[in-house]
């Protein structure tokens, strides 16, 4: 769907905003984009729509190399590409109704036709009550649900969201993200989500891309970077590295936890069945999307080190001996 490879930008001829950038994102994928601010994530967001160029590399959306778009092409393009912000940029003095028919009045719909289509648009977001409210009435979540309303109005096949749920706060963030989970599932609409706030990543996104200073440092499927984060992603979430803070006697032994597998039963039953002690030196573990996922170090002697091992291997659980 989006096909990102060896992309650089810079806005003056010295600083690179991004280098080397290479993304794929498929049909269908919730596919996060995650970095400090000032990283570059919005400039790759407004590459992708054709609101910025880039100086090299190539950057192909629905098969069509953005750069080379112009005049009505370019246009035709972008309907197929809706966009929702961090301060929602609804009109202040127009309706909740005016808001979401303007992108359809611009495309020449008649006015039976656009009714019809509104009136569909705040069914789906939840606010069929607040067509003639005016913005300024609404709450955070709900100008962004008007937002939505308004950047689905074309049937776009992609919706770009950059930091949607900043201004947010937790309660309306699990809110507007279910949404938009609702809006991929049911429309199948490819969803690219720009956020600084790991807690997006974790809720609805499939992939994830990590950027810092221009350049994606790791990229994957969430699931996989969340168990398993590098140097990069273990920065940017703040976390201590485990090697500092675990026992240097003994064998620290790091088991992974992922989708149907209970940590507590897996633990208990080892110590049960093997018949040793044990002590659990370090772990984390956190939901994420609809699992929870993880990994613990456990510490063991060096001659229950093999036993360990063994029955790690036979209930097949992902470890490693750090
Ligand atoms: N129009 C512009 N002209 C010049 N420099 C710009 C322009 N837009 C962004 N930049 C610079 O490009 C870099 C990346 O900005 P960008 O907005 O893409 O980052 P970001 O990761 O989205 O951060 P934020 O979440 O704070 O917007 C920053 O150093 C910024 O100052």
């Amino acid at each position: 769907m989006i096909e990102i490879r060896n992309l650089s930008k810079s806005y003056s001829s010295k600083v690179e905003v991004l280098t080397d950038v290479s993304i794929t994102i498929n049909e269908g994928e919730i596919y996060g984009i995650i970095g400090h601010s000032g990283a570059g994530k919005s400039t790759l967001l407004r590459c992708i729509n054709g609101l910025e160029g880039y100086n090299s590399g190539s950057l192909v959306v629905m098969g069509q190399e953005v750069k080379s778009l112009k005049g009505k092409k370019l246009r035709t393009f972008r309907k197929d590409l809706g966009m929702i912000f961090q301060g929602f940029n609804l009109l202040k003095r127009k309706t909740v109704f005016d808001n979401v028919a303007l992108p359809l009045q611009v495309w020449g719909w008649t006015t039976p036709k656009v009714r019809n289509r509104v009136n569909e648009l705040l069914q789906l977001v939840g606010l069929e009550d607040k067509a003639k409210v005016k913005p300024s009435s609404l709450s955070g979540g709900q100008q962004q649900r008007v937002a939505i309303a308004r950047a689905l109005a074309l049937n776009p096949k992609i919706l770009l969201c950059d930091e949607a749920t900043s201004a947010l706060d937790p309660k309306t963030t699990k809110d507007i993200l279910q949404l938009l989970l609702k809006i991929n599932k049911e429309l199948g609409i490819t969803i690219v989500v720009v956020t600084h706030q790991m807690e997006v990543v974790k809720d609805i996104c499939e992939k994830v891309a990590l950027i810092e200073g221009g350049v994606i440092r790791a990229e994957g499927k969430s699931k996989d970077l969340f168990l398993n984060p590098g140097v990069s992603l273990k920065k940017f979430l703040g976390e201590e590295d485990e090697s500092e803070v675990l026992p240097s006697e003994g064998t620290n032994i790091k088991i992974f936890f992922s989708d149907g597998m209970s940590k507590d039963t897996l633990i208990t039953s080892m110590a049960r069945e093997l018949s040793i002690d044990f002590s659990i030196v370090w772990g984390k573990l956190e939901k994420f999307r609809e699992s929870v996922l993880g990994s613990l170090v456990i510490n063991v002697t060096e001659e229950n080190k093999q036993l360990v091992i063994d029955y790690l291997e036979k209930n097949q659980i992902v470890w490693e001996v750090l």
